[in-house]
């Protein structure tokens, strides 16, 4: 077994989708970024890539590179999976956490559930999403930005 954790930050900005855990939310702002800045997505993947020893996302997809950019985050997930899976690796669970003042989560956390357990070719109970504010203290809570943090355990095949 090997466990491993991420986080990651994106600044909220006008004139972008909300892209999170691979759902667009309706909201007036949206999440900077090379890709398309889907934070929680970002979070997961240095946990897994974390658990395997292999560095981080900006080691794996340079955002200083053409074919990066504005990509959907599911997709480098998919990348991701792909690794894990030809090291002999399975997802056992994900726990992760989005904190963001607005907007609220909780309508959308199934159908994030459900597209990540899809990836990673996993059931749904392993995956877990959590949300929070920080009752408006700090950038998340100025509605500056949007972290996400997240730890996995792989299970060897
Ligand atoms: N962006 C968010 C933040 C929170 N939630 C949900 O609300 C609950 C209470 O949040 P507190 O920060 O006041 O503890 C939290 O447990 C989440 O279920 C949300 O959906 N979206
Ligand atoms: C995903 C990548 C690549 O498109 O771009 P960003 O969306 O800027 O995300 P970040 O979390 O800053 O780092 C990884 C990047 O290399």
């Amino acid at each position: 077994m090997k466990i491993g954790i991420g986080y990651d930050v994106h600044k909220l900005v006008e004139d972008r989708d909300l892209i999170i855990g691979g759902v667009k939310i309706d909201y007036s702002k949206g999440l900077l970024g090379h890709s398309d800045a889907d934070v929680l997505i970002h979070a997961i993947m240095d946990s897994i890539l974390g658990a395997l020893g292999l560095g981080d996302i900006g080691k794996h997809f340079p955002d200083t590179s053409e074919e990066f950019k504005d990509i959907d985050s599911m997709d480098l997930l998919k990348t991701v999976y792909n690794n894990m899976n030809d090291r002999n690796y399975y997802i056992g669970n994900i726990d992760a956490v989005i904190v963001a003042q607005r907007p609220k989560m909780a309508p959308f956390i199934e159908k994030m559930r459900e597209r990540i357990a899809g990836v990673l070719n996993t059931s749904i109970e392993n995956i877990n999403i959590k949300a929070t504010t920080t009752e408006k203290l700090g950038f998340e809570g100025r509605e500056e930005g949007i972290s996400s943090q997240a730890v996995c355990l792989l299970i060897n095949k």
